[in-house]
Parts: structure tokens; sequence; C-alpha cells
């Protein structure tokens, strides 16, 4: 398997009013193609900064200090260069923790789904266009495509828009896609659903995912490798069993011991 997202000794830094602040320390990271790799840790440990870092979005006062990020092959980010708005929606994908983020209220389905295709694939025609949004949305195993096509995002149930935004990130073929917390808002049935869909996309179209969540448990369930994250650092990673199973870090026990029903 070739490896589509090296993350290698990225430290980030927030300018704060008094002083700097240290987001991520020297992370190492990486995912292979047809690899579904969990980021886990507690609230603030820097999960979200570092998907985020990933394509680009920090915010204006945050900065990379060292390290890199580089994308099949490609590097799209290290201190003073940002190129992720050549890959941000085409070669990686993104679903967020809630739907409405990723969805615009005002916008029926098939009109947004045929703005992402026309921006990310030059010249493509209106019958191609039908045609590759009803595929997706079939691959999100969605029975009722016509409906869904012609709905607003508030008229579909909270699980639809989330199948639905996942079909926005993938639309466009990308290598990659980083999802965050985007089943935390879904009430258990539905996110059992969802994890199964990631499932079985990364094993057909062979495409990497970067999953991050503080949910131990639903990461034990679909990565493949984990990776553990506390206060900025990957403090310990590797295959998802031996790091479940044979943890290696006290941090890790801990986490783990948090888990009424583990052991
Ligand atoms: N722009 C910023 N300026 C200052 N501090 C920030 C900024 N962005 C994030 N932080 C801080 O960095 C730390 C890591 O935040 P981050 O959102 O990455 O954590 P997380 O693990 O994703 O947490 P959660 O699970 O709660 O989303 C937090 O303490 C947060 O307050």
């Amino acid at each position: 398997m070739t490896t589509l997202l090296r993350i290698s000794g990225l430290s980030v830094t927030a300018r704060l009013a008094a002083d700097d602040l240290r987001l991520l320390d020297e992370v190492d990271l990486e995912i292979r193609r047809g690899q579904i790799v969990g980021v886990v840790g507690e609230s603030g440990s820097g999960k979200t900064t570092l998907a985020r870092c990933v394509v680009g979005l920090l915010e204006r006062n945050v900065r990379v200090e060292h390290g890199a990020v580089t994308l099949a092959g490609e590097q799209v980010v290290a201190p003073g260069l940002d190129r992720t708005d050549r890959v941000r929606g085409s070669a990686v994908g993104m679903v967020f923790q809630d739907a409405s983020r990723s969805l615009n209220p005002l916008m029926k389905v098939r009109t947004q789904l045929a703005e992402v295709l026309r921006r990310h694939v030059p010249g493509i025609d209106r019958a191609e266009v039908e045609r590759r949004s009803v595929e997706v949305l079939e691959q999100m195993r969605i029975s009722e495509t016509a409906r869904v096509l012609g709905s607003y995002p508030h008229q579909l149930s909270g699980g639809l828009r989330q199948r639905v935004a996942i079909g926005l990130a993938v639309v466009t073929r990308p290598a990659l896609v980083i999802a965050d917390e985007c089943t935390t808002a879904l009430d258990v049935t539905t996110q059992t659903k969802v994890v199964g869909l990631f499932r079985t996309l990364v094993d057909e179209l062979g495409i990497g995912l970067l999953f991050v969540t503080h949910d131990l448990m639903l990461a034990s369930d679909l990565c493949d490798r984990i990776a553990v994250m506390s206060a900025g650092r990957v403090v310990e990673q590797g295959d998802t069993l031996r790091v479940l199973d044979n943890p290696q870090q006290e941090y890790t026990r801990g986490l783990l011991a948090a888990i009424p029903s583990w052991s």
C-alpha cells in the first residue's frame, strides 16, 4: 500500500496576547491507501488542530513552526508554505461533526453536488453531473435518490443529512477523507450505519481515512490504526488491536479504564 498522507515532525503554535501556545508538538502520522487511521484523545488534545492543519484550515493566529504535511508525494504544508488550496475538496474531502457545516441550507442537494462537481471536474456536462450525483448517493446506501436530490437539507433526517455530507466530500473521488467527530451528533444506530459506510467506502474506493474521534470504542470498531493524542503530542500509535490490547502508555491505559465496558 502506498503512503497517501505523511505528517512528519509537525509542530504548530497559536499566538496569544501574552505568549505563544504550542498546539501540536512533533506529530508524526501516516495513512496509506485503503487504511483508516483513528486519532483519539481527550477534549483539547489537539485532534481537530491536526485535522485542520492537513487541509490548511488553521485559524489566523495559528502557524506551523516545524515539520511538514505531504500528500501523495507533494509537500502541502510546511513552515511558511501552504499549498492546501490545490488539494482541498479535490484530493482531500472533509466531513465535520455537524452536517450543517458541510451543507448549504439554502440549496437543494442536487445543486450542492453539481456545484462541487463543476468546481473540481472541469468541463463536466449536465448528464455526467446527474449520473455522478446519483452514483454517489447510491454509494452512500441512499435508496430514494430522486427525493434526496430534490430536497433541501432541513427536509432530511439527521442521519441522511450526514450521509449526504459524506457524499459531498467523496463525490470528487478524493484520495483522502478527513472526518472530524462526524458521527458524534448522531444516535447510536445511525452512528453504526455511518461507520459501516466508511469501512465500505474505504474498501471499495481504496481511499485513506483520517477519523478523528474522542470515542475510543468507535475507533476500535472502525480503525486499522490508532494514534492517541495528549496535550498536542501523539503519545502512542500502532495497529488498533495492539494499542488497545496492549497499551504501552499510562495515558492510553487511563483512556481505556474510563470505558466501563472495556476489559
Ligand atoms: N486558534 C487558537 N488559539 C488558541 N488556542 C487554540 C486555538 N485553536 C485551538 N486552541 C487550543 O488548542 C487545544 C487543542 O484544541 P483542539 O480543538 O485541536 O482539540 P481537540 O482534541 O480537537 O478537542 P475537542 O475534542 O474538544 O474538539 C485546546 O486547548 C484549544 O483551546
